[in-house]
């Protein structure tokens, strides 16, 4: 959504980078994913994309994999392999997956990935106990024996963020209750929510590369810059994205009336827009018929600056997020392939 000095040749390599984690992720993944008793195994590989509603082999999109890309490449940025970074890439996919099987049936969202969610095939219970398995999973792929000596730590790292991830969630649905909510609330709940998982992702990644503590701490922060513009490209898409591209209704976090990120700049604005958008939001509750347009309260939002605001802060944290790449002990090309990752999040549409 922000315009970046992106080339089709980084493109092109950022999709790589995707693409490769998935094949080396998907493995591991479905062998943890197999594990689980039934019928939370049936629900999980339908959340996932590899089979339909009644359990027959699927294709459907599965992700973007873009934390475990993360975790390959930070372990490859500090000079390790990726092949022995397999076990925390998917213990942040497993993670990643949880927080959205949960997520859907606190938001009552119907669709994701394109298709409808786990909780409206199968019910908010089913949905809900596999969201627990993937979480409990997530634990285990790291504490396996006869894994690094270094396991344990990132048992903590992970268990730390999902603290963190819990706590985000929580406080964005208590926002929804709210009738004013500061920029620096928000962006606390933001790092909490999505930042976290990204940032350790990173750390992790760097972790069992093998990498010294400056060069792990220097990935972490990368990782919370880019989450936090993730995030706020979140927000964006989640008021101007393209349904036929997200996968998501159009302007739902409107209807739901979330105070996303530049809902909650436009509301501080002190503009008349904001004044508007502020009575709309709390005196007017979405009705059956779904209340006042989303197109009325998007324009409202765009008019009192929130849109700009959150574009200009994404490519902020773009900046401070390709600042951590700059010196970094592995091969320059692992670094060009986290930049390249880096500028898919600014440019990203889905
Ligand atoms: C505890 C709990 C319920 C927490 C919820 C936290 C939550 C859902 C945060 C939102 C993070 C986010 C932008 C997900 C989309 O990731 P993505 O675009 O990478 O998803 P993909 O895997 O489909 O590509």
């Amino acid at each position: 959504m922000t315009t970046v000095p992106d080339t089709k040749d980084e493109r092109r390599d950022a999709h790589r980078a995707l693409r490769e984690a998935r094949q080396l992720l998907d493995p591991g993944l479905r062998a943890w994913v197999r594990r689980l008793p039934e019928p939370v195994a049936r629900v999980a590989s339908y959340h996932f994309g590899w089979t339909d509603s009644a359990g027959r082999p699927d294709t459907a999109p599965a992700g973007k994999a873009l934390r475990p890309a993360l975790v390959f490449g930070c372990a490859e940025a500090v000079g390790g392999r990726a092949a022995d970074a397999v076990a925390p890439a998917v213990a942040v996919e497993l993670i990643h997956n949880f927080s959205l099987l949960h997520d859907d049936i606190l938001d009552g969202d119907a669709t994701r990935r394109h298709r409808a969610t786990a909780w409206a095939v199968f019910g908010s219970s089913a949905a809900l106990l596999a969201g627990d398995a993937l979480l409990n999973q997530a634990g285990r792929v790291l504490a396996e024996p006869g894994g690094p000596p270094h396991a344990l730590t990132g048992v903590r790292w992970l268990s730390d963020a999902t603290a963190q991830l819990i706590d985000g969630e929580q406080t964005d649905l208590a926002f929804e209750e709210r009738a004013r909510v500061s920029l620096d609330e928000c962006l606390l709940m933001t790092e909490r929510k999505t930042a976290a998982l990204l940032a350790c992702s990173c750390a992790l990644g760097a972790l069992w590369g093998g990498g010294d503590e400056h060069a792990t701490e220097t990935l972490r922060r990368f990782g919370h810059h880019l989450g936090m513009a993730f995030q706020l490209t979140d927000d964006l898409l989640g008021i101007w994205g393209d349904p036929r591209v997200t996968g998501k209704p159009a302007g739902a976090d409107l209807a739901s009336r979330k105070k996303s990120l530049p809902v909650v700049a436009a509301l501080d604005s002190g503009t008349p827009a904001g004044h508007r958008l502020a009575e709309l939001y709390t005196d007017e509750e979405p009705g059956e018929d779904g209340g006042v347009p989303v197109d009325t309260l998007a324009a409202l939002v765009a008019e009192a600056g929130g849109r700009t605001w959150a574009e200009e802060a994404t490519a902020e944290q773009l900046t401070l997020a390709r600042g951590c790449l700059t010196a970094l002990p592995g091969p320059p090309e692992a670094a060009a392939q986290l930049t390249a990752l880096v500028n898919l999040v600014a440019d990203r549409d889905h």
